[in-house]
């Protein structure tokens, strides 16, 4: 090939010029503080520890207790923030910009190319989703609507939680019995089906979708390298095992929105109720936007709840005194011979102030999801341009020593206090913030009611139990919960009844 000096030289020239403009557009941004040694092509990549959110913490004191800082992670610049003042900030005035989503790996190729309620850019498609996820899931109606379906499935795990406790103590698995309680909660809303108790513990399908969330939910968490650095994409394998989870997950999904098209009559259900809008808008409506809603729903919907139901029933062992207190009050309002409904959540303000202090110290979504800047901004004084990633170290908010009292210590009493609550994050903020907010409350606070009132609960031995939290998007335990449980006298008489109306319910069937 024939060396052309002119051509190069242009090169050359172009390149510079680029650098130079690039330098010249940078120097004018005022950008928030950011630790030192930025190293070439990774940037502060090398810093980014598990847990993320306590890495971040640290990394804001080292910085002389910044509310904001940012990091170069490969070839993204991240804002992270941790004040509530300095969100409120990001999520009021700035809302429509930070409203949008980046693009990450798990979203291509799990959530159809990001076009899932949880992960599409913010837009008319994005709008619309939530606008008929708002009709269909998450309006007072429906939410009122599908109170029998977590009467239920709470019902059914005090029954199996029985099963062996009527007597003495047993050890129990916690973690796996609260993921199948949120599991079946969601699913019966969205299939009308349940996967598990009623002895389908063992069912295949059940054991592989709840493998399929999990891995899911720890791939999608801000520390995953791949997101940052395109060369992890190329040596490592996570592109190719993020592409066939999404295959397999793709599977699953199609087959309940088969199950449900085969059936001869529409039902109540969120996947009927979708099909029905297909068949009068075929175009929108497409079987990928029927999985994509039922992905998001089960992806955000399942995790965050039982996490925060393991997190509370953990404080509550290693604090004894407090279970006692929260049980005593469930028995003077409800007495032991009914079992607690939720209409009685709003008369039992010391529960109500235990899951507010579970979602302080344990927010199941830590950083919430990663926001991402559709146009250039200013935050907290700070230029932040567009295509910044922010995230919220909602984590570290709620440990503030400057707004709480004891940050660190597990004190539901502090929620006595008028507007405590209001200094909480946990479900977000703005546009973006968590349309599943009352359903979740509302799982997680008659469940964890429920618990107190039919169990005497112990720990397995002395020790304490361990309160480390593992990655992932949420954040789960380090080590899941087991604990020792014993029915109480008002199980039993929840079981009678059981077996009272299920044999009244045989007999009027019988001929
Ligand atoms: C204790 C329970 C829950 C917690 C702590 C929680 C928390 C959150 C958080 C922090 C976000 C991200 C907000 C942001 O990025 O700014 C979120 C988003 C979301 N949550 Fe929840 N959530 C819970 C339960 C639920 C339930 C039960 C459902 C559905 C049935 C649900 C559906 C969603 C959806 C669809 C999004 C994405 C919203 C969007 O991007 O437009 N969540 N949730």
């Amino acid at each position: 090939m024939d060396f052309n000096p002119i051509l190069l030289l242009s090169f050359l020239l172009i390149l510079i010029s680029i650098k130079f403009l690039f330098k010249n557009s940078t120097r004018k941004l005022n950008l928030p503080p950011s630790p030192a040694y930025s190293l070439p092509f990774i940037g502060h990549l090398y810093l980014l520890k598990h847990p993320v959110q306590r890495t971040l913490l640290s990394l804001s004191q080292s910085l002389g207790d910044t509310p904001i800082f940012h990091l170069r992670l490969g070839n993204r610049l991240v804002y992270v923030v941790s004040s509530y003042s300095v969100a409120e900030e990001c999520f009021t005035r700035n809302d429509v910009v930070l409203a949008n989503r980046p693009e990450l790996i798990m979203g291509k190729h799990v959530a159809y190319d990001s076009t899932i309620m949880i992960a599409a850019p913010y837009g008319d498609h994005w709008r619309n989703l939530r606008r008929v996820a708002a009709v269909e899931i998450f309006s007072s109606l429906r939410v009122v609507t599908f109170m029998s379906i977590r009467k239920d499935e709470i019902r059914r795990l005090i029954s199996h939680l029985s099963r062996n406790s009527l007597h003495g103590f047993v050890e129990v698995d916690m973690k796996s019995l609260l993921a199948n309680l949120a599991f079946n909660n969601i699913i019966m809303m969205v299939a009308g089906k349940r996967y598990y108790g009623d002895g389908t513990e063992d069912n295949d399908e059940a054991r592989i979708v709840r493998a399929l969330i999990s891995e899911a939910v720890a791939g999608a968490g801000a520390g995953n390298l791949a997101d940052y650095l395109p060369i992890i994409r190329w040596v490592t394998d996570f592109e190719k095992r993020a592409k066939i989870l999404g295959k397999r997950f793709d599977g699953f999904l199609q087959r309940l929105v088969d199950e449900k098209r085969a059936e001869k009559e529409r039902g109540q259900t969120l996947i009927d109720h979708l099909l029905s809008l297909q068949e009068i808008q075929p175009e929108y409506y497409t079987d990928v936007i029927i999985k994509g809603m039922i992905i998001s729903l089960v992806i955000a919907g399942t995790d965050t709840s039982s996490i925060t139901l393991e997190w509370a029933l953990s404080n509550l062992l290693n604090h004894p005194e407090i279970l006692e207190k929260a049980r005593a009050e469930i028995d003077d309002k409800i007495g032991l011979d009914r079992l607690l409904e939720e209409s009685d959540i709003e008369n039992l303000p010391y529960l109500q102030y235990i899951v507010s202090e579970t979602f302080r110290l344990y927010p199941a979504v830590p950083l919430l999801l990663p926001h991402f800047s559709s146009d250039d901004c200013k935050v907290a004084g700070y230029d932040m341009p567009r295509g910044t990633m922010l995230l919220t170290n909602v984590w570290a908010m709620h440990r503030d020593p400057g707004v709480w009292e004891e940050a660190e210590r597990f004190k539901p009493e502090r929620f006595q206090k008028e507007g405590e609550a209001q200094k909480l994050m946990p479900f977000g903020m703005g546009r973006r913030a968590c349309p599943g907010v009352e359903l979740g409350k509302r799982l997680v606070s008659l469940a964890l009611g429920c618990l107190i009132q039919c169990f005497e609960w112990e720990r397995l031995g002395e020790e304490l139990v361990d309160m480390m939290e593992d990655k992932g998007l949420t954040m789960p335990k380090a080590t899941p919960l087991r604990a020792k449980c014993k029915s109480r006298v008002v199980t039993r008489k929840m079981i009678q009844s059981m077996y009272v109306y299920s044999l009244c319910m045989y007999l009027c069937r019988t001929p």
